[in-house]
């Protein structure tokens, strides 16, 4: 994961004073680094029947799509209010940086339907968290949540109260 890491940029005082932003750029821009990032990503996942990948807006949205290409999954957005048309299901949640609210399509994904959760950090766990109450209120099965970056010292692992695996590529 080393490769993965060098690729990652650390921002001091970015949006805010007090945050170490992780800029994903630089992992984006290099063709081999963004495909062993997706191909990482991939391997818990290949023997587990996923059918959808839910990205969350919007740095979830460039792994997610690629990851959902790789396990040949379908991929459902998880959007910022306001994006996506009605009808959805919202919920409001807390960031490292704020508050927001997440909405998905309220026939985006089938009951039962196997569904992986993708985003690029977790940091507090409150939007990866808020996304798998959305899934889950969507009567779909939440197979497990993947993120590149997890985020220590914010300590937002235990808010996944899912049964089910988060794996994260990079414990920063
Ligand atoms: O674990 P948490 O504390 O909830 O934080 C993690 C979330 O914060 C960032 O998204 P942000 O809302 O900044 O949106 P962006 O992807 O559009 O930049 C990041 O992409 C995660 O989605
Ligand atoms: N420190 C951080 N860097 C990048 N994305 C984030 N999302 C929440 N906290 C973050």
């Amino acid at each position: 994961m080393q490769a993965i890491s060098d690729l990652i940029r650390d921002v001091p005082d970015f949006p805010r004073p007090g945050v170490l932003f992780k800029d994903i750029s630089p992992l984006l821009a290099d063709a081999d680094g963004f495909a062993l990032c997706i191909e990482a990503l991939a391997d818990p996942w290949r023997q587990l029947g996923v059918q959808a990948v839910c990205g969350i807006e919007s740095r979830g949205f460039i792994f997610g799509a690629a990851l959902a290409r790789t396990l040949h999954a379908g991929f459902v957005p998880v959007r910022k209010k306001g994006k996506l048309p009605p009808p959805v299901i919202g919920i409001d949640y807390g960031l490292e940086y704020g508050v927001d609210r997440l909405e998905v399509g309220a026939s985006a994904l089938r009951a039962g339907e196997r569904v992986l959760i993708v985003d690029d950090v977790l940091a507090t766990g409150g939007t990866l968290e808020a996304a798998r109450r959305l899934v889950d209120g969507l009567g779909a099965e939440v197979v497990g949540g993947s993120v590149v970056i997890e985020l220590a010292a914010l300590a937002g692992r235990p808010r996944w109260t899912g049964a089910t695996p988060l794996h994260a590529l990079i414990l920063s």
